[in-house]
Formats: structure tokens, C-alpha cells, sequence
């Protein structure tokens, strides 16, 4: 599938830590999220942006996706965060505080100046809007729509639960609804969710238990705080073996219901039509991204044909 990325971890790094930026070339993550929001200390707001540019200056080996979470816009830092950082070439911007799609278009038309001035293609900078408040969960349709170069959207609990007045629970039986909205209005525009981060960096299986809801719902990655997470969120992003192998099954059924004029077939005992093949195709294209099958199967003429 065109423009198919994995995106299963993203790794918070704080920008103002020169000896975790120095460890990003070697994480095993997809994507880093440089922070210059909260894990940046009002004292070291300015110094941190100009760290965080010199360390993207040197990263010429660009072998993941680089995002930096600016400051918001209506605060004194995140119109100089954007000029500082932007000549560095970050691949986007994650934008905290996302509440409307307002506050989005204007990030969107000042990457379009900084684009113009840079010379660089129009579009070139993503945004991953983080929807973590009342407010944002309510304006998720509107804000999944409020510019193109939106990839994703993402989920934060730990803003959104302070802003619902609540404490965030191991569960999260408290975020099931904001959880599920902000996934409704990713899937309706057809892009990713990002799932928000699991605080508590000693407990794996408290963090394999929320990645494998997220996973459930629909969520296609998260975010992390801690490189000792990527390992358990790969492991539950990664297509199972036979989740693989029925998805093959269903794919030769379908093919083989389609000469015999049908569009509808039994395999093992069930059904197998339009949707379980939609489904199929996603395990294989996210199979193929992770190399366990080496072909992309060609999802235009599958679905086509139907
Ligand atoms: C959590 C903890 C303090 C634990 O420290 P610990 O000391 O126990 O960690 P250890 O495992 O012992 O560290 C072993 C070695 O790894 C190095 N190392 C650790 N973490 C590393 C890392 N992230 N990057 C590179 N290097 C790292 C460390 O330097 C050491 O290196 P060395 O000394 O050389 O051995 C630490 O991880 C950390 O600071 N994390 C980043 C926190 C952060 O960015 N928060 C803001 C983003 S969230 C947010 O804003 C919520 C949200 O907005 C959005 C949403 O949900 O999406 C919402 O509202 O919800
Ligand atoms: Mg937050």
C-alpha cells in the first residue's frame, strides 16, 4: 500500500538531554518525538530548541522518523521552537495541546511559510496533532481534518485525565471513551492512532497489557517514555505467525471462490467474504512490513475484484 509506515513505538527523548539525544542514532524505535514541551524545564526552554537543532544538524544519518514536540503555539516558546528547529529538517512536528482544529491550521500555514522560506517542498513537515484534553477529544473529526499533512492522531492520557479532573488508573478503564473517539476520527480520515504513553517504566506487563488494548481497539503504535519499552510494544504490534498464515488461507479462498464465480467461501468452517479479505490484507501488509512475508500482495486487485 502506498505511503504504508510503520509507526509502533515512538520514543519520547527530552530535549534538553544531551546524553539521551546522543542515543537516538541507536534505538530501536520507529520514531523519536524530541521533546521541547513538558520534560523541558522553564529555565532551559531556550538552550533545549538550540540543542535539539544542533543535534538534528549532525544526524545525517537519518535511520528512523524524527518528530520534535514543540511548546504550543499560544505559548512565548512555540513560534521560536518552529524557527529554530525547522532548518534542521525534522521529518514533522508533534503539536501538544491539539484542542481545535483551529490551533492546527495555523501550525499547518506557518510550516508553509517556514516550507517557502527553507525552499523546501510544500508539505514536507507532518503534523501529529496530540489530542489530550475534553476539548480535543470532542473536536476529533474536525482536527483529524483540519490539514493534509496530518499522518496520525495521537492519544495523551496524562493531559487528558488532569483536564477530566480524574486519576489515571493501571486499567484505564477511565479512558475507554476519549480512547476510542480519537481512533473513530483517525479511521474515518483513514490515517494512523497513536496510542499515549504507559508512565510506570518498571511494569512490563502493565504496559503489554495496554498495548495490546490499544492494539485491539485499533490503535497502530504508541508512545513511549522509556527504550526499555520499544521491545514489548514490537512484540505486540507484530503480526502473530498464524494470524499470518489464516490470513494467506484466506486470501488463496477468496481467489479460488472468485473463479468459481462466487464471492463468498467456507474455509475451516466459516465464512470468508469482502470484509474477513479487507482483513486478511491488513495482516499481510503489516506482516510484510515487519519481513515476515516477502510479497505485498497487490490489495487493488483483491478488493477490486469483488
Ligand atoms: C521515565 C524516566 C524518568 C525513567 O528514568 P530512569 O532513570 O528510571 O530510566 P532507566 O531505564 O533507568 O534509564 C536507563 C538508561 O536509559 C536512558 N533513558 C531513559 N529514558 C530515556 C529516553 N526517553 N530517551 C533516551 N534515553 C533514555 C537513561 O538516561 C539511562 O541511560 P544511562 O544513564 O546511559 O544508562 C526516563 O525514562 C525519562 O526521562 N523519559 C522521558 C520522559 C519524557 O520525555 N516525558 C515527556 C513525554 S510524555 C508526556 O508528555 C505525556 C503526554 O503529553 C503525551 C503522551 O501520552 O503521548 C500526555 O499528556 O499524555
Ligand atoms: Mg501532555
Amino acid at each position: 500500500m502506498a505511503g504504508f509506515k510503520l509507526r509502533r513505538s515512538l520514543l519520547y527523548v527530552p530535549g534538553n538531554m544531551p546524553s539521551m539525544l546522543q542515543n537516538i542514532p541507536i534505538f530501536n524505535c520507529d520514531s523519536v518525538i524530541i521533546d521541547l514541551e513538558d520534560a523541558v524545564p522553564l529555565s532551559e526552554k531556550d538552550a533545549a530548541r538550540h540543542l535539539v537543532k544542533r543535534f538534528l544538524m549532525n544526524y545525517t544519518d537519518r535511520n528512523k522518523e524524527l518528530l520534535v514536540r514543540i511548546n504550543p503555539l499560544d505559548t512565548k516558546w512555540g513560534y521560536e521552537d518552529l524557527r529554530v528547529v525547522l532548518p534542521a529538517m525534522p521529518d514533522g512536528i508533534r503539536l501538544p495541546k491539539a484542542d481545535t482544529p483551529e490551533i492546527v491550521e495555523r501550525l499547518d500555514t506557518l510550516l508553509t511559510e517556514f516550507e517557502e522560506e527553507l525552499e523546501v517542498e510544500i508539505g514536507r513537515f507532518g503534523i501529529l496533532p496530540s489530542l489530550e484534553s475534553a476539548l480535543g477529544v470532542i473536536n476529533a473529526v474536525g482536527i483529524a481534518n483540519s490539514s493534509e499533512r496530518i499522518f496520525a492522531l495521537a492519544f495523551g492520557a496524562e493531559d487528558y485525565t488532569a483536564s477530566m479532573e480524574i486519576e489515571r488508573s493501571r486499567g484505564g478503564e477511565e479512558l475507554f471513551n476519549a480512547r476510542t473517539r480519537v481512533l473513530w476520527a483517525a479511521k474515518a480520515k483513514g490515517i494512523q492512532a497513536v496510542d499515549t504513553i504507559f508512565a510506570d517504566v518498571s511494569d512490563m506487563e502493565g504496559l503489554r497489557a495496554e498495548t495490546e488494548l490499544a492494539k485491539r481497539l485499533g490503535y497502530t503504535g504508541k508512545c513511549l517514555v522509556n527504550p526499555r519499552q520499544i521491545e514489548v510494544v514490537h512484540d505486540v504490534f507484530a503480526p502473530k505467525a498464524h494470524e499470518v498464515e489464516y490470513a494467506l488461507q484466506v486470501i488463496e479462498a477468496i481467489q479460488r471462490a472468485r473463479q468459481l464465480g462466487t464471492g463468498v467461501i467456507a474455509l475451516g468452517g466459516k465464512m470468508v467474504d469482502a470484509p474477513v479479505v479487507k482483513r486478511a490484507a491488513r495482516v499481510l501488509r503489516t506482516a510484510y512490513a515487519h519481513g515476515m512475508v516477502d510479497t505485498l500482495i497487490d490489495e487493488e486487485a483483491i478488493h477490486g475484484a469483488q
